[in-house]
């Protein structure tokens, strides 16, 4: 009988803290992820920067439970999401970096019978660095005689949009009525190097679009988007979360929205809740509060069913972010 393997995709983290050093190994070895040409040089650099890393690295994972929450979250996110899509279908998670892997994850697949698959990246918004790069890894290892469904994007995704409007909206409403009127929502994503923005990379066009019609599903006046968590000296897409903070939030209520993740993990438990909420707070905001990740909220995983079934019905591919990431390919 036919059966389909969904695969929910992600960066994968640390699941201890012996885990950071090789975790970051694999993320910075990644061409996609930074993307000079180093050549046969990368694996070098990668050890010399990973190891560079690890121990200021370490420090944020140990201040929120000494590892990352990504891998049990998109694990509960699987089983949510199985329980929606019924008989034909398994989930199996494929983590970018550390385990469980996409070798993994199809191996996990196979052994469950699984003759087809599709291709779900746990990120709304494409980028090269993120949706590309693993789409690229699962068809590496997927078996060529099967068909495989790739989901590139779902940014626009109504469903996915009504879900993290209602996300807003429950913590705008948990803001004490008198303050209301200070409310100005902060929609934080990933930042991107410049150089992969230059080069074509659609990801903060989708940013803006899934902000905007968050904004304006969820009713909110004020609105403004930043950019979190840089790495590196190079430049980055802005404005800095942090920094835009400091110099924004006087008087404010500050709402941040994590519009580019959809579980808990180091760039919202720690850049959001302590990094953000330190910086708002210096600059004089009257209170903030950060929206949680959409996780398995039962709004969030029916949209993420509507995403698998239309992907797999072939509806669901963006040829745009397509085309920029063949022109990046390494
Ligand atoms: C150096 C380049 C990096 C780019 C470009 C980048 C883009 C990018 N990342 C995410 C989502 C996640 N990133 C996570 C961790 C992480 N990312 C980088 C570097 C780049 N990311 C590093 C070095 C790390 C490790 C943590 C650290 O040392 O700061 C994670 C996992 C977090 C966890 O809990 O483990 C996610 C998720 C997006 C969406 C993105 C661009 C669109
Ligand atoms: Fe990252
Ligand atoms: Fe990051």
């Amino acid at each position: 009988m036919a059966h389909t393997a969904v695969f929910l995709m992600n960066l994968g983290g640390p699941r201890n803290l012996d885990e950071v050093e090789p975790y970051l190994y694999e993320l910075f070895s990644d061409p996609l992820v930074i993307s000079a040409p180093f050549g046969p040089l990368r694996p070098l650099l990668a050890k010399l920067i990973s190891k560079t890393r690890a121990p200021s690295s370490a420090e944020k994972y140990a201040l929120i439970g000494g590892k990352s929450p990504l891998v049990e979250g998109t694990e509960a996110q699987a089983r949510a999401l199985a329980g929606a899509l019924g008989p034909g279908y398994s989930c199996h998670l494929a983590m970018r970096c550390g385990h469980p892997n996409t070798e993994e994850g199809v191996r996990d697949a196979l052994a469950a019978g699984a003759t087809r698959a599709v291709a779900l990246p746990l990120y709304p918004q494409y980028a090269n660095a993120t949706t590309w790069s693993s789409l690229v890894e699962l068809r590496r290892l997927w078996p060529k005689d099967r068909p495989l469904a790739e989901i590139c994007t779902w940014h626009d995704h109504a469903g996915y949009l009504d879900a993290s409007a209602a996300a807003v909206r429950e913590t705008v409403a948990q803001v004490p009525a008198e303050l209301r009127d200070r409310v100005l929502v902060v929609f934080s994503a990933h930042g991107l190097p410049m150089s992969q923005v230059r080069k074509g990379d659609p990801y903060p066009q989708y940013i803006e679009l899934s902000s905007r019609e968050t904004a304006r599903r969820a009713g909110v006046a004020r609105w403004q988007v930043t950019y979190q968590s840089r790495v590196g000296p190079t430049k980055w897409l802005g404005p800095d979360t942090v920094e835009w903070l400091a110099a924004n939030a006087r008087d404010r209520v500050i709402v941040t929205v994590p519009i580019a993740f959809v579980s808990e993990h180091l760039e919202t438990l720690y850049d959001m809740d302590i990094l953000a909420k330190e910086s708002a707070e210096k600059g004089g905001a009257r209170l903030y509060r950060r929206v949680p990740a959409l996780g398995t909220r039962p709004d969030f995983i029916a949209a993420l069913a509507d995403v698998v079934r239309k992907g797999e019905a072939g509806q669901a591919a963006m040829a745009g972010a397509t085309r920029a990431a063949a022109e990046l390919r390494p």
